[in-house]
């Protein structure tokens, strides 16, 4: 198997190195020609990775046609807004039975698809040759080698299968499932979520409130999820409860990293100017959330209230105010 990781930022170089430290032949591909010498000569994304040491045999390539050539497996490692673009760029270089393998975790602003959807819409590939990998992957840990699992979600068990061959090392271990939908639903829920932890932690509170988003952001992707046709089992495994909890709850989230800004009062302009221009999907994503909440009537109070505060002005304390005099009702309802 040869894999081609598209996306030299930082989830993209850190599975890059695990899919080299598997013992798969893997080219990245980075946008920035500079970027690409350096990784290949320096073995290094001071960037994204920095500290961080690439294995000797990782190479990359600012050159598509190059990059793709006699690839198998095709990992798009960039942001969910411009996979669609990106991707109808690459397709003049695309094999004709290329497995796609989706690491982004959000859902498309102008038409409220899923990742593996907009690859099949754009390439035309069916779902079956179509994976989603998602789970508690902060991309440093991973890239530090600190033991973690995954999710190769793919709607053929035995391509799922041979993902998790050319994934799996003695520090990174994918597990396969079928629900591709729940896994990517679980994925771009979280990072709604981590914004509303940020913005909690910011604010000043502490584990009480965060645990209390946390249950009850999962509440809201268990009800969206649900409602777009993934399995319960899924919410309540690594690409569920297991990234919400690790992405709440790190300084290394982007998104919790964003939330937490705004909770201690900076603009969203100061915000996004803190990410150095790395994605906070969350931000983005909490409008495409909502929309799709909206399209099956699922109530989703955080999300709704994350995506006032980063779209509609609405201030952190009134998000809260507003949140805690919701009506009183069970803790489990339909
Ligand atoms: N970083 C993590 O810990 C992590 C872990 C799991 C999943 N993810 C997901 O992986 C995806 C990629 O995230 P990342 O962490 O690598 O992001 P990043 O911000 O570190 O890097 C994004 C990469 O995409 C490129 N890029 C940015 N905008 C682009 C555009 N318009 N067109 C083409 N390329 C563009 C950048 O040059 C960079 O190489 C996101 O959906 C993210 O949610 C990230
Ligand atoms: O840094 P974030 O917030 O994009 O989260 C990274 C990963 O998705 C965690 O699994």
């Amino acid at each position: 198997m040869r894999a081609v990781v598209m996306g030299a930022g930082s989830w993209g170089t850190a599975i890059a190195k695990v899919l080299v430290d598997a013992g798969t032949d893997t080219t990245l591909w980075a946008r920035r020609p500079e970027l690409a010498e350096r990784i290949t000569r320096d073995h290094t994304n001071a960037d994204y990775l920095p500290g961080i040491t690439l294995p000797d045999g990782l190479s990359a390539t600012s050159s598509v046609g190059e990059a793709m050539s006699g690839a198998d497996v095709v990992v798009c490692a960039v942001p969910s807004q411009s996979l669609r673009a990106n991707l109808t760029e690459w397709m003049p270089h695309l094999g004709a039975d290329t497995t796609f393998v989706s690491l982004a975790k959000g859902v498309e602003t102008s038409t409220l698809l899923r990742m593996t959807e907009v690859i099949s819409e754009v390439s035309g590939a069916p779902g079956d040759r179509i994976a989603a990998l998602s789970g508690p992957n902060l991309a440093r840990e991973i890239a530090e080698g600190q033991p973690a699992a995954t999710v190769i979600a793919c709607a053929d068990e035995d391509r799922a299968r041979d993902l998790q061959d050319a994934f799996k090392t003695r520090y990174f271990r994918p597990y396969t499932n079928t629900d591709v939908i729940g896994c990517e639903i679980g994925g771009a829920v979280k990072n709604v979520i981590a914004l509303a932890c940020g913005m909690a932690s910011g604010v000043g509170f502490g584990q009480n409130t965060l645990a209390t988003i946390i249950t009850r952001g999962l509440a809201e992707t268990i009800r969206l999820g649900v409602a777009v046709g993934a399995q319960i089992e899924t919410m309540a495994g690594l690409a569920g409860v297991g990234d919400l909890v690790a992405t709440c709850s790190s300084p290394l989230s982007r998104n919790r990293t964003f939330g937490a800004h705004l909770g201690e009062g900076a603009t969203m302009q100061e915000a996004q100017d803190a990410t150095h221009g790395q994605v906070a999907e969350g931000v983005k994503s909490c409008t495409s959330v909502r929309a799709l909440a909206d399209k099956y009537d699922v109530e989703m109070p955080l999300t709704d209230a994350v995506h006032q505060v980063c779209h509609s002005g609405l201030t952190v304390a009134d998000a809260v105010s507003s949140l805690l005099g919701r009506r009183a009702k069970p803790e489990i309802y339909d």
